[in-house]
């Protein structure tokens, strides 16, 4: 895994994003949350003042809420047309099918929908304060595929905020599942916030467990981490994190 510590977190993910697609990138896999929000502006600043331009790129996406039509406000296939879709020269973006009344069979057919659309060039991915990524909570199998899965009682309570009642918080979620999110050629996971520092050190330094999801990524093969002081505030190693991106070849 590479880390890097920013007071500018959104540049170094757009960085990121831009230097896949001038290498040829044609699959970008798309994140919901807060956390990517400052990326998506700052991808569409690029688009609308530097001519970064996502021609020939289709989109997919991690998860979407079971019971949410796509034009519902908190649908996450509404959440990525109205930050970033909308707003550039994209292709397709395929969202997963909350709607479908087989969920599981939808979830079956966005997994393989991702192998003939994908493999995903870039992954970006926000982490949960429980360390899930996409819906993937605690317990998920480190090998799973795209699926049906229930929110736990601390995910709803944090995604209460985008809801008028926590009563209106869906229980249930379509996600792309943790060996689906490794099948991407190149992971990088967006963290800001003092919130996020427990699950960013037991993401980057616990044990490679199924109870903390985001650790998954340390076994990838080419993850980037890309965290605020506070994000990375309880990371034992940060210094020596610093030192090697400060040091990177090519730097
Ligand atoms: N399913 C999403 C995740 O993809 C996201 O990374 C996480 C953190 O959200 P936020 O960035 O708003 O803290 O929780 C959400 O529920």
């Amino acid at each position: 895994m590479e880390i890097v510590i920013t007071d500018h977190p959104e540049q170094v993910v757009a960085d990121i994003i831009s230097a896949e697609i001038a290498a040829g990138a044609t699959t970008l896999g798309l994140a919901t949350g807060s956390s990517p929000v400052d990326t998506y502006k700052e991808l569409v600043r690029r688009h609308k003042e530097e001519g970064l331009s996502f021609a020939g790129i289709n989109a997919v996406m991690l998860d979407e809420y079971v019971g949410l039509p796509p034009d519902h406000p908190e649908s996450y296939a509404r959440f990525i047309r109205e930050h970033f879709s909308d707003h550039v020269d994209i292709g397709e973006v395929y969202p997963p099918d909350g709607m479908a009344e087989d969920a599981q069979a939808a979830a079956d057919a966005y997994d393989e929908l991702i192998k003939e659309v994908g493999p995903v060039d870039v992954q970006i991915l926000g982490i949960g304060s429980n360390g899930h990524i996409g819906f993937n909570e605690p317990s998920s199998s480190l090998s799973s595929r795209t699926r049906i899965k229930t929110l736990t009682a601390k995910t709803r309570e944090d995604n209460a905020r985008f809801f008028d009642s926590i009563d209106e918080v869906p229980r249930h979620v379509i996600t792309q599942g943790l060996g689906t999110i490794c099948d991407a050629k190149h992971a990088v996971l967006v963290a800001t916030g003092e919130g996020k520092a427990d699950a960013i050190a037991a993401a980057v330094e616990g044990p490679l467990s199924a109870s903390c999801p985001g650790s998954i990524l340390q076994w990838h093969p080419n993850a980037t981490i890309v965290v605020d002081e506070a994000a990375a505030s309880k990371l034992r190693d940060a210094d020596y994190y610093r030192y090697v991106y400060d040091n990177k070849p090519g730097n």
